[in-house]
């Protein structure tokens, strides 16, 4: 029998990982989980395999490669097949990216190689009430695409709508940053844009698994008829209008997906290979040969230092993030907070700094070779061990040499490593799973230890 996939798309910084957390921490079911992340920091892997209980983690599959979209032929069906050759699982979640395109993964699962063992169960789209309302909701028109600019991107509110519109399932997250007047505003004009999904309202992503998983709220005929759906059959270069879709070629065996390279063209459909010899993809079913991050003018760049912030400089630097910046996220060594590793995540208007681990090098000696034999490929400086700064900064239009050194500047000086480190008034979360929040825009901030 094959295995229901739900596909897992919004926005970046919309609640994606929240709430597969907790649908991870709820469910009963075995649940495999496969996250992709832009940039070089595999944060929403790490964050996912924190929270569940799997010993080895193997379950939960990160696609290194940074663009899912890239990654289709490839990466993206040989690890799901390669998932499903080698463990026993009821239910497959894909994780795509916040600036991924949902159709090009969908259209894997319903055509592609990985059609084979796996069954399209629904398109699930997270979404920012708060940012849908501020970017949608200010008069009464539908939004509509802009469309590229005259640098040749499209604004990221494009990317909003199309994940809107291509999905079954809308979870309305967010909902404490909205008022209920202005909540009941964004439902109805997501009605209006994708009036086949059904729509729930949430707050960090507390959605029941049954909504999620196995709802088969996917429907071939109906999807066939929205607009989403329309542009992803009608983009492929499969003529056979007639068909059914689910051709699912020689992937039966599931060895196919080792050969199959076809960059989600749309070509899979016809069960051939599509191999043009360089790896390289070439087309993501849209005319222009871009990716989506290029396609919306999205940067990604990655800070890695191994010194500390200060905690007062990093507080005013989160109370006035730079314009251009859209998402951050990673670990951060904090001064005075040795032990705790401390995920920072920025998105929409708002820092939030957890303990989500201890620093392997707060541990003793024993316990730390014994982390380290574990994973010999760890960076490991003499003096702080794994202890580092290493965030994932995504960006539009954004001034990365100002960004750079106003977080440089956050760290500390050299005179400032020699200081007494605990002397620092200093907010900053202590135990495992506390978290601070703060606000870019007002000096003010919430804290819920
Ligand atoms: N206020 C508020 N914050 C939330 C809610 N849900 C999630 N968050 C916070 O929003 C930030 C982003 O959440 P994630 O779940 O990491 O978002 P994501 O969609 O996985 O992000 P990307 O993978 O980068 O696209 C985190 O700091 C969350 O704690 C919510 O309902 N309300």
């Amino acid at each position: 029998m094959s295995v229901p996939v739900t596909i897992l798309c919004g926005g970046l910084g919309a609640g994606k990982t929240t709430l597969l957390s907790q649908l991870l921490e709820e469910d009963d079911r075995d649940i495999a989980v496969l996250v992709n992340d832009v940039g070089e920091v595999n944060v929403d892997a790490d964050l996912v395999e924190a929270r569940t209980d799997l010993e080895t983690g193997d379950e939960v599959v990160a696609l290194e490669n940074g663009c899912i979209c890239c990654s289709l032929g490839g990466e993206l069906s040989r690890s799901v097949i390669q998932l499903w050759k080698e463990h026993d699982f009821d239910s497959l979640v894909v994780e795509a990216s916040g600036v991924g395109e949902p159709e090009p993964i969908a259209r894997q699962f319903v055509r592609g190689p990985a059609g084979g063992p796996y069954d399209l169960d629904a398109v699930v789209t997270v979404a920012d009430a708060r940012l849908f309302y501020d970017t949608f909701v200010d008069g009464d028109e539908k939004p509509v695409r802009q469309g590229p600019d005259e640098s040749g991107s499209r604004p990221i509110a494009d990317l909003l709508l199309e994940q809107v519109e291509f999905c079954d399932l809308l979870v309305l997250n967010k909902c404490d940053l909205v008022s209920e007047a202005e909540r009941d505003r964004v439902v109805a004009v997501l009605e209006t844009l994708q009036p086949r999904a059904d729509i729930v309202t949430t707050e960090y992503g507390s959605v029941r698994p049954d909504e999620l998983l196995e709802s088969e709220r996917f429907d071939l005929e109906a999807a066939r008829e929205s607009a989403g759906w329309k542009r992803a059959v009608e983009a492929s270069a499969d003529h056979e209008a007639g068909d059914s879709l689910h051709d699912h070629g020689d992937s039966g065996d599931g060895e196919s997906g080792d050969e199959h390279r076809n960059h989600g063209d749309g070509e899979s459909g016809d069960g051939e290979n599509h191999d043009h010899g360089d790896g390289e993809s070439h087309d993501h079913g849209d005319d222009d040969h871009t990716h989506p991050p290029e396609r919306y003018g999205i940067d990604v760049t990655t800070f890695a230092r191994t010194r500390p912030f200060h905690p007062r400089r990093l507080r005013e630097f989160l109370e006035d993030v730079p314009d251009g910046l859209v998402r951050a996220k990673g670990l951060c060594w904090i001064a005075g907070r040795e032990r705790a590793a401390i995920t920072m995540s920025y998105a929409g208007t708002e820092t939030t700094l957890e303990v989500t681990g201890r620093w392997i090098a707060s541990f003793s000696e024993q316990r730390q070779e014994a982390y380290r034999r574990g994973q010999p490929d760890m960076p490991w400086d003499e003096e702080w061990g794994d202890r580092e700064v290493r965030l994932a900064l995504i960006g539009r239009n954004l001034d990365q040499v100002a960004l750079e050194s106003r977080l440089e500047d956050c760290l500390l000086t050299d005179s400032e490593m020699a200081e007494n480190w605990d002397d620092y008034e200093n907010e900053t979360p202590t135990a495992m799973g506390e978290s601070t929040t703060i606000s870019s825009g007002s000096a003010a901030d919430r804290s819920n230890p």
